[in-house]
């Protein structure tokens, strides 16, 4: 397990051997095969490249690229997965999974940084290995970490409010890969 201490307060914990590769790949089939995958339209109305799905409490909802995602109930494998990752740092009422399902499918730059968002995320990663990418919004300072099968990264301290970070496209060939991020919404959701 490695914690990087980011400028401005920011800290980003990687844990490339989260999972045993025989869970890793349990729950990647699992989650590829029985969660509610949906592609949804994302700004200038183009399709998102990726493909996702949404868990969490009872009456959660997630405003994101300007669409609300409600979330759908917590399975018992996801309730599984969080109590993991919480084990580790932070708590959660909900989860965003994104499913890659080639080199073309991609996440740009952004921060999770929505003022009703708690600032500890934890991001489990399933599948192909891809790299994520961190910014810092005025140095331009990049890092680069290759997010492999049942790697963890848990993001807190201040990174959303002074990095970006990315899943770039790639042109070598690469399989599947699911990312799960465990977040908090706070206050009222509705
Ligand atoms: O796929 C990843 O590793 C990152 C996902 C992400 O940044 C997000 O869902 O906000
Ligand atoms: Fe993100």
């Amino acid at each position: 397990m490695n914690t990087i201490e980011l400028e401005d307060g920011g800290t980003l914990l990687f844990d490339e051997a989260f999972l045993t590769k025989d869970l890793a790949d349990r729950y990647f089939t699992e989650l590829r095969d029985n969660c509610q995958w949906e592609q949804k339209l994302g700004i200038f109305g183009h399709m998102q490249p990726r493909l996702i799905a949404s868990y969490g409490d009872a009456g959660i909802s997630y405003r994101y690229s300007g669409m609300d995602y409600a979330a759908l109930p917590w399975t018992a494998k996801l309730l599984e997965i969080k109590n993991k990752i919480e084990a580790v740092q932070g708590e959660y009422n909900y989860c965003l999974l994104n499913r890659y399902r080639s080199g073309s499918d991609s996440m740009g730059w952004h921060a999770d940084d929505e003022p009703e968002m708690g600032n500890v995320i934890g991001s489990l990663s399933l599948g192909a290995t891809r790299k994520f990418r961190i910014r810092h919004n005025e140095t331009r300072e990049t890092k680069t970490f290759l997010a492999n099968h049942g790697s963890l990264i848990i993001m807190a301290g201040t990174m959303q409010q002074f990095w970006q970070h990315e899943v770039p496209k790639t042109k070598q060939v690469v399989g599947e890969r699911i990312n799960l991020t465990f977040r908090k919404i706070l206050g009222d959701t509705k």
